[in-house]
């Protein structure tokens, strides 16, 4: 690594980069590598995909005028050169940090980031509507799209390149696909290896011209002759090439090139700034490229935390608990072996949500579909029609994505599709576009769906037991991180539909919990009778559809002030759902008080401190409990 920042320490904004020689890039992308590597390695991040974008970045700010020019970057976790290189290099060391700088591109944070970002393969839709408005308002500046060949796997991106395609409009939007051969994991499907069809994709196109030359140098093209075209162009089609694909969508495509190679970079992107059409530019780069560990191991350091850069090992954490995931991904193994129905699906995070022990025990029966949540979803809704039982594994926040197919696909004919939600709740660093703070207000809407939520990971066992057993659509939504660490029943036990348990008794105040707030509100109850001599029922909902009303309504009844509380939006959650319940029952003589997140947008931070922030913890059960007895 450069031992020094002597040529990043005097670019405060794009217009100093430019006054750099060419020849000076080279060192200054090192530099750049050695910021991202130290600050990752001490805040954690998206390592791997931003050190393989770091000549990406210099070259765009070098020919681009920026942020005239618009520059996208899909998901926005490879950005981490475009910040250092925008006038946030002296905040970079608060990357991630609370207060600090995003993990992504946010518009609210520099004028540079001309899209907010996090989830993946919006760039070229949202690109092509700022193209559009730019031609309304008659502004001849450019816009770039800058999208990885995992995020090129969504339906998203397609409806955008043929909305850009379409002939009748000048749609002056550069699209560049930066082609690691890697999502988070491999990168799947027929698109990935159709990237990879590079060598013959020069040699046919040469080819394909060179008959089309001889065939105009005919002086009359016969019949015969006519037909031999056509079906040698038919011919041609079963070697598609990336080139042909973008061009069907009438895009002018350029490449593969060297996306590490600075001055191969900076002449194309000075060549196509000049066209005024849809422009593909398919760069070739390494993701992790220039730190070893990463290039060797990029699904590792995709996304890491804190970590050693000698070794490249990251700092232990301090508990022996297993994570949620951990526990869900081999409770799917162990039913599956017993139940030949399972399936598990994932959209592109088969390590996130803990799936490769079951993608190695059962890999006929393991799909990764790529980013394409909805896709996954109907993809599960036809499996299940077909009586297999499979499990849709997504992070909540990505579920927002397939609402439609959840309620079209899945809930109107009441399929059984399990769909196990992990980071349901806040889960830190990654921020506002990654929290999952709303899947309980969404699902519980649909009809047909059962939502669950456990208070430990035994439950979560049980609570997937009990799913793959039902017969409808079921939600399991569980926290990111560590689990509390119980014990785990042997054999797995399930859970009958619809059942909350009481796990501490009281007369002076009936808290209602769900999910991750369990545990909070046992403590809080045990707070409020050692120093407050307040007596709480503390129940487990486990359900927050059905709701356990034979057990809810004579609690709430009997003891006349209820809390509940719950790790999502406020608004349309489980107190919702709660007071909906008292209210259809005319009960309208308790005192409800929710607890939850307001109404607002989390930030970014660690996730200890943003639930002390947002009152998801025992001290704000206590206060309130406390202000409800003196009301
Ligand atoms: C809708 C959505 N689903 C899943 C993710 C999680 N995710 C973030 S980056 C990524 C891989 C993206 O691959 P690619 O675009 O090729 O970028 P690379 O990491 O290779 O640079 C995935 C699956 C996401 N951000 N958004
Ligand atoms: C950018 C993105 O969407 C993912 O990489 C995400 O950051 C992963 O989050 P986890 O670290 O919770 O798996
Ligand atoms: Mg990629």
């Amino acid at each position: 690594m450069h031992p020094s920042s002597h040529l990043l320490d005097t670019i405060d904004s794009p217009e100093d980069l430019k006054k750099l020689s060419r020849s000076a890039l080279p060192d200054l992308a090192k530099e750049i590598r050695k910021t991202i590597v130290d600050v990752v390695s001490i805040s954690g991040g998206h390592l791997a995909s931003s050190l393989g974008a770091v000549e990406l970045g210099i070259a765009l700010h070098y020919v681009f005028n920026t942020p005239r020019d618009k520059i996208l970057w899909d998901v926005g976790h490879q950005a981490y050169a475009h910040k250092l290189l925008t006038g946030r290099r002296e905040q970079f060391a608060t990357l991630r940090r609370h207060g600090g700088l995003s993990g992504f591109t946010k518009r609210s944070e520099s004028s540079y980031d001309a899209f907010t970002t996090g989830h993946s393969s919006t760039s070229i839709s949202a690109g092509l509507g700022i193209a559009c408005a730019k031609h309304l308002k008659k502004d001849t500046s450019k816009v770039v799209a800058v999208i990885g060949d995992g995020s090129l796997t969504a339906g998203l991106a397609y409806e955008g390149l043929n909305q850009t395609g379409d002939t009748h409009k000048d749609k002056d939007l550069i699209v560049i696909l930066n082609d690691n051969e890697m999502s988070i994991s491999q990168n799947v499907g027929a698109l990935s290896s159709l990237l990879s069809r590079t060598f013959s994709a020069s040699r046919l196109q040469s080819l394909r011209k060179e008959f089309g030359e001889f065939l105009k140098s005919l002086p009359r093209i016969g019949e015969n002759v006519y037909q031999l075209a056509k079906r040698s162009e038919e011919s041609f089609k079963t070697f598609v090439t990336p080139g042909m694909l973008f061009e069907a969508f009438n895009f002018e495509y350029f490449g593969p090139i060297d996306g590490h190679n600075l001055n191969h970079l900076i002449d194309i992107l000075n060549n196509i700034k000049t066209i005024k059409e849809p422009v593909l530019l398919h760069v070739i780069t390494k993701k992790g490229k220039g730190y070893p560990q990463a290039e060797k191991n990029p699904v590792y350091f995709h996304g890491v935390g804190s970590f050693d850069i000698d070794t490249g090992v990251c700092r232990p954490k301090k508990t022996n608990a297993p994570s949620y995931t951990e526990v869900f991904g081999q409770t799917m193994v162990e039913l599956a072996r017993t139940n030949d129905k399972i399936i598990a699906v994932t959209a592109a995070m088969p390590e996130g949500t803990g799936l490769v022990p079951f993608s190695k025990s059962f890999p006929d029966r393991f799909f990764d579909v790529g980013i394409a949540e909805q896709h996954g979803v109907t993809f599960a809704a036809g499996m299940a029609t077909e009586g297999y039982c499979p499990v849709v594994a997504i992070y909540s926040t990505f579920l927002q994505r397939a609402f439609d197919q959840i309620i079209h696909d899945v809930c109107i004919e009441n399929l059984p599709v399990v769909f196990a939600l992990d980071r349901g709740g806040i889960v830190g660093e990654d921020g506002p576009t990654h929290h999952g703070l709303f899947d309980i207000s969404f699902l519980r809407t649909i009809p047909n769906m059962v939502v669950m939520a456990p208070k430990d990971e035994n439950e979560l066992r049980r609570m997937l037991a009990t799913a793959v057993a039902h017969s409808g659509p079921i939600a399991l939504r569980y926290p990111r991180g560590q689990a509390v660490g119980v014990d785990l029943d042997e054999p797995i036990e399930t859970i009958p539909i619809g059942s909350a348990e009481v796990l501490d008794r009281g007369d002076d105040i009936l808290i209602l919990a769900i999910g991750s707030m369990v545990s909070e509100a046992q403590c809080a109850a045990e707070q409020l009778a050692g120093s407050h001599a307040v007596q709480a029922t503390v129940v487990n909902a486990r359900f927050v559809k059905p709701l356990d009303r034979d057990l809810i309504l004579p609690l709430a009844r009997s003891i006349g002030r209820v809390i509940t509380v719950e790790e999502n939006a406020v608004q349309g959650g489980f107190g919702s759902a709660i007071l909906e319940l008292l209210n259809d029952n005319g009960i309208c003589n308790v005192k409800v008080k929710r607890l939850g997140i307001d109404d607002v947008f989390v930030e970014h931070g660690p996730q200890r401190a943003l639930r002390s922030k947002y009152r998801m913890d025992a001290a704000a059960i206590v206060e309130n409990a406390r202000e409800m007895m003196e009301d």
